[in-house]
């Protein structure tokens, strides 16, 4: 990496720029020469804002070693040897995703199709520049290191696989969420369309299928139709992911390029797959599609589905909106998916305006007394006549453990099966209510499985098609990664760093205090929990302790990484 600044070049710039004034020209991505940079030295020339930078060196940045060891904190530790990652100047790191070449050296590499395809060869710049890379973090100080960065996904002009190789596979795991069957349309479609690759096949009903059922030939034609029903045409599962036995199969039946769709738990699958494939030294390249409505994966700044599941919500928010507001003393309840994370209540309800309280897990509430649920609800039936509450399926469950004490069960995947706090809830109310001889009427409405097999939105459909098409450059040029939007570019992301942590609504942010502010709810919160989550909110923004020291054998499995706010 170079150790001075280098700035894209201006196009109408091109005939001015003299050698030596500290300006980079970036070769034009069309031609199969590789980018060219004139490092000139900043201080020559008074760029907007190189006075600053130039003052900027490496040793401006004691936090650069926690940097750089960002991944490998929130690694297991026999993982670490898979992180990648690539210090560059003021403070920048590339956390990289694995390549064939990381292992197969002396692969050979062949023109890219879409060169000479009729409809993207007249695209100006169309391939990506191979340097290209996205940052994490987009809101900085002056003083702020580069940070870690993200390689920016997209066509490569050369590729590791020439079409007739490829044999391709595509499985989706996990729970339903709108848009499945788009992200499958668009791997079909995309693969032939864009690089001729015409030897795909689907793998039913999610892991297990690798080595229990038929591969199914999927082509275009086959696929036409199937972004307009919800679901997946695949099948999905959970449990059954048996990393030989998978890679056994891919081996066997000579697939080279495996797309993956699935939530936190798929990924981490894929993961599994692609350590193996690598410990084998298979020429197969692994894309993770992150699946998931509870919008819960770590670092991408949204996943599929989740838009219209919050569209979708707002029916059975409505619903709940009428029936309450023809009652006298009316309440709603509304439960919507979130096991972890309360995204689409938290959304749901700052769209609808006609909510008065939304639960998320994240955020403990407390029943009885001042400050409590019973409290609220009670005022806001003297204010209103009517009110509308909307749970999140995974808020209250230590509340619930506490009155109906069961023993943990887990789904086959290893999940927690959650209590239902909706009818918890309900009957909770109405014994509360009876209690104190209130008159009232409350209609629980449990529209979960509804909202997540519908087929997606318009723009989960061209988040979908995106998604599908970026996951294909990737593969092609022989990376393995997981593919996600980025602060609104998309990115290949390392495994790893999807998997090591979750995205949970921050109670601290602002987003939660809109919401409050916007239902005018009780936090329901003690200013020991503030501190409380104040302080996990510090320890996951901390910089990364550097690999291999004893706070960082203690916290390897620390959500370092979180997302920023938005
Ligand atoms: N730690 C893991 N390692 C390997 N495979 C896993 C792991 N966790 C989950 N899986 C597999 O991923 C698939 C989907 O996981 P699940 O948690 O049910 O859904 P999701 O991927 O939507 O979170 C299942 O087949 C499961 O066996
Ligand atoms: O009842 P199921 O099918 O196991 O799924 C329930 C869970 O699936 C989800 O819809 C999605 O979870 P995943 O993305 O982890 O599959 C959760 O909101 C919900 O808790
Ligand atoms: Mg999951």
């Amino acid at each position: 990496m170079a150790s001075h600044i280098i700035l894209p070049k201006e196009e109408e710039e091109e005939e001015e720029v003299e050698e030596g004034l500290g300006v980079a020209v970036e070769a034009d991505h069309d031609s199969p020469e590789p980018p060219r940079y004139r490092h000139l030295q900043p201080a020559q020339k008074a760029l907007p804002f190189s006075a600053t930078c130039v003052r900027i060196s490496r040793d401006s940045y004691p936090n650069l070693r926690a940097l750089r060891n960002a991944s490998a904190t929130s690694l297991r530790d026999d993982d670490a040897a898979f992180a990648k990652l690539d210090e560059g100047d003021y403070g920048y790191v590339l956390d990289d995703v694995q390549h064939l070449t990381d292992y197969l050296p002396e692969l050979p590499t062949f023109p890219n199709p879409l060169q000479d395809h009729p409809a993207y060869s007249t695209v100006k710049q169309y391939f990506v520049n191979a340097d290209d890379t996205v940052p994490e973090k987009v809101v900085v100080q002056k003083n702020s290191p580069r940070g870690v960065h993200f390689r920016r996904a997209g066509p490569r002009q050369r590729v590791y696989f020439e079409p007739e190789d490829v044999k391709a596979c595509i499985v989706t795991c996990g729970g339903l969420c709108p848009g499945l069957n788009t992200v499958i349309r668009e791997l079909v479609c995309g693969l032939s369309h864009m690089y001729n690759v015409n030897d795909v096949f689907g793998i039913q009903n999610g892991y297990k299928g690798f080595y229990s059922s038929n591969y199914l030939p999927m082509t275009p034609k086959s696929v036409n139709d199937i972004h307009k029903r919800g679901g997946t045409v695949l099948g999905s599962s959970r449990g059954g992911h048996d990393t030989h036995k998978i890679v056994d199969n891919i081996q066997d039946r000579g697939i080279n390029q495996v797309y993956i769709i699935g939530g936190d738990g798929t990924q981490k699958g894929a993961y599994e797959i692609f350590k193996e494939i690598r410990r084998r030294g298979l020429k197969v390249a692994v894309a993770g599609i992150p699946k998931t409505i509870d919008n819960d994966i770590a670092v991408i700044d949204k996943s599929f589905g989740f838009d219209t599941a919050v569209e979708e919500a707002q029916r059975a928010i409505d619903a709940a909106h009428v029936e309450a507001s023809s009652a006298e003393n009316g309440i709603g309840l509304v439960k919507l998916m979130g096991r972890y994370s309360g995204f689409i209540a938290m959304y749901a309800t700052l769209a609808s305006r006609d909510v008065d309280c939304c639960l998320i897990p994240e955020s403990p509430f407390f029943l009885e007394g001042e400050g409590g649920l019973f409290e609220y609800i009670e005022r806001r039936l003297k204010e209103n006549n009517h009110m509308v509450i909307v749970v999140a399926e995974g808020a209250g469950q230590d509340l619930i453990a506490k009155s109906i004490p069961v023993a943990d069960q887990l789904d086959a995947s290893g999940n927690k099966l959650l209590l239902d706090v909706g009818l918890w809830l309900t009957h909770k109310i109405k014994d509360h209510c009876k209690s104190k001889k209130m008159e009232m009427t409350i209609k629980y409405i449990d529209p979960t499985y509804m909202i997540r097999a519908i087929p997606s939105n318009a723009s989960d459909n061209v988040y979908c098609t995106l998604l599908a098409h970026s996951a294909i450059h990737g593969a092609m040029a022989g990376y393995s990664f997981t593919v996600g939007m980025v602060n609104g570019r998309h990115a290949y992301i390392p495994f790893h760093r999807v998997t090591s942590t979750r995205n949970k609504v921050k109670i601290t942010d602002r987003m939660w205090a809109r919401l409050l502010s916007s239902t005018n709810q009780p936090s329901f919160l003690s200013k020991e929990d503030i501190m409380e989550a104040r302080e996990a909110e510090r320890l996951a923004n901390r910089l990364p302790v550097p690999a291999g020291s004893s706070e960082h054998t203690k916290k390897h499995s620390a959500s370092v990484l979180s997302n920023g706010e938005k």
